[in-house]
């Protein structure tokens, strides 16, 4: 009765593996390429389901052949969606390593099979090695920046997969014999093999969710950031101005908006072509980006003209921050593939009587108009009354 059971679980381990594999697979086509290591993680589940052909049919090969690419399969597989977790990372694998330790393991296992059979030994080395390889994974996943809720998910999958492995791996000396067989009936056995199906579901599900997630926040980013500079988008900043407004009317924390703007841009245009102009808006945004804090909020105002929120700031603190970036622009070599710029800065703080952004907006704007009508690369602050 158990025997059939763990026959039968392994038989449903197969299919489980194959179907998982076969969804990632197929799914992995409406996925953009940025997203990778996709094809890996499909590729995982398949790699070790054919373990279980050599399994199921072990009657018909021999121990050999069952231990040698039964396990082999078995381990390359989460090998497999180990790497495919790196490459979707961005990380690059070295598999030659990894084939050489993987091999050398099997010859041990080939040795407690021949040289010194002994089930439990061969059992336990096994368990231990997809143990370690669940371990680098897990670490993989919680290791990342702020691993959001679908690498959390997985690593707790896995998690569970490693102390079912380690309760296997040690149990082996209590409950079997050096002469036990895979489906010899024990609940321990059960729940190992049984626990494959599902961690193979469920991991499934994770990497899954952990690339739609990847995809959400690109899709944030895009819609949330001028795709030429990085910086902001309008809306963007425009938002994140009002809701400072809001702030400032409810608790009278004030702030600061810069305007800044390219200085001569038509001329680099014309005279270097717009490809060339793009760079320098590209260059001058990131220049912009090391002159401020985190706190601070970038964002494309329009063509060349960029606006700058800073949160509790007051004038003389603001006109700094506008040096230091006018300055930073200024200091940019010319290069090859960029001329040399300069920028004008126009500063406003939020003061009593605004009753909107836009009083704000419109003070900054003309402060910008002043520092160019006075010769541009200048930083002019509007009055504060
Ligand atoms: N390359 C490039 N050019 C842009 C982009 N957006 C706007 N422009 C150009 O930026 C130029 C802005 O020129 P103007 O408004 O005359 O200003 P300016 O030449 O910088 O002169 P001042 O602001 O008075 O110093 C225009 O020629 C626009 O076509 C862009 O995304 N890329």
């Amino acid at each position: 009765m158990f025997a059939l059971d763990l026959r039968s679980l392994t038989l449903m381990a197969f299919m489980t593996s194959v179907a998982m594999g076969f969804v990632l697979l197929m799914l992995r086509r409406h996925y953009p390429g940025s997203i990778r290591g996709m094809w890996l993680w499909g590729l995982a589940p398949m790699v070790a389901a054919s373990s279980t052909v050599f399994y199921g049919l072990e009657n018909l090969f021999a121990p050999l052949a069952t231990v040698v690419f039964g396990n082999g399969l078995l381990m390359s597989g989460c090998a497999l969606f180990y790497f495919g977790t790196r490459r979707f990372y961005g990380l690059r694998s070295g598999w030659r390593p990894w084939a050489a330790v993987g091999v050398l393991l099997l010859l041990w296992q080939v040795f407690f099979l021949i040289g010194y059979p002994d089930y439990r030994l061969r059992l336990a080395l096994f368990a231990g090695t997809l143990s370690v390889v669940l371990v680098l994974h897990i670490r993989l996943l919680l290791r990342r920046p702020g691993p959001g809720f679908a690498a959390r998910f997985t690593a707790g999958v896995l998690a569970v997969q490693t102390l079912v492995l380690v309760a296997r791996a040690v149990s082996t000396f209590w409950l079997d014999t050096p002469t036990s067989h895979r489906f010899a009936p024990s609940v321990m056995q059960s729940v190992y093999v049984a626990t494959f199906s599902f961690s193979v579901l469920l991991v499934s599900v994770g990497v899954l969710l952990m690339a739609s997630e990847r995809l959400r926040s690109e899709f944030e980013h895009l819609a949330n950031h001028d795709s030429l500079t990085g910086a902001l988008a309008r809306r963007v900043v425009l938002e994140d101005c009002t809701r400072e407004f809001g702030r400032w009317q409810r608790f009278d924390h004030g702030f600061a908006l810069l305007m800044v703007d390219v200085d001569h841009f038509k001329s680099i245009n014309d005279g270097h072509g717009h490809a060339t102009g793009d760079r320098v808006l590209a260059r001058v945004v990131d220049a912009l980006g090391h002159a401020l804090r985190n706190v601070d909020r970038l964002g494309r105002y329009g063509g060349e003209e960029f606006l700058v929120l800073l949160p509790e700031t007051g004038a003389g603190e603001a006109r700094m921050v506008a040096e230091r970036m006018r300055e930073t622009v200024a200091r940019l070599p010319a290069t090859a593939r960029a001329p040399a710029c300069t920028v004008s800065v126009g500063v406003a703080c939020v003061r009593q009587g605004d009753t909107s952004l836009a009083a704000v907006l419109a003070r900054a704007d003309a402060a910008l108009y002043e520092a160019k009508r006075l010769g541009r690369n200048r930083v002019v602050v509007a009055a504060a009354a």
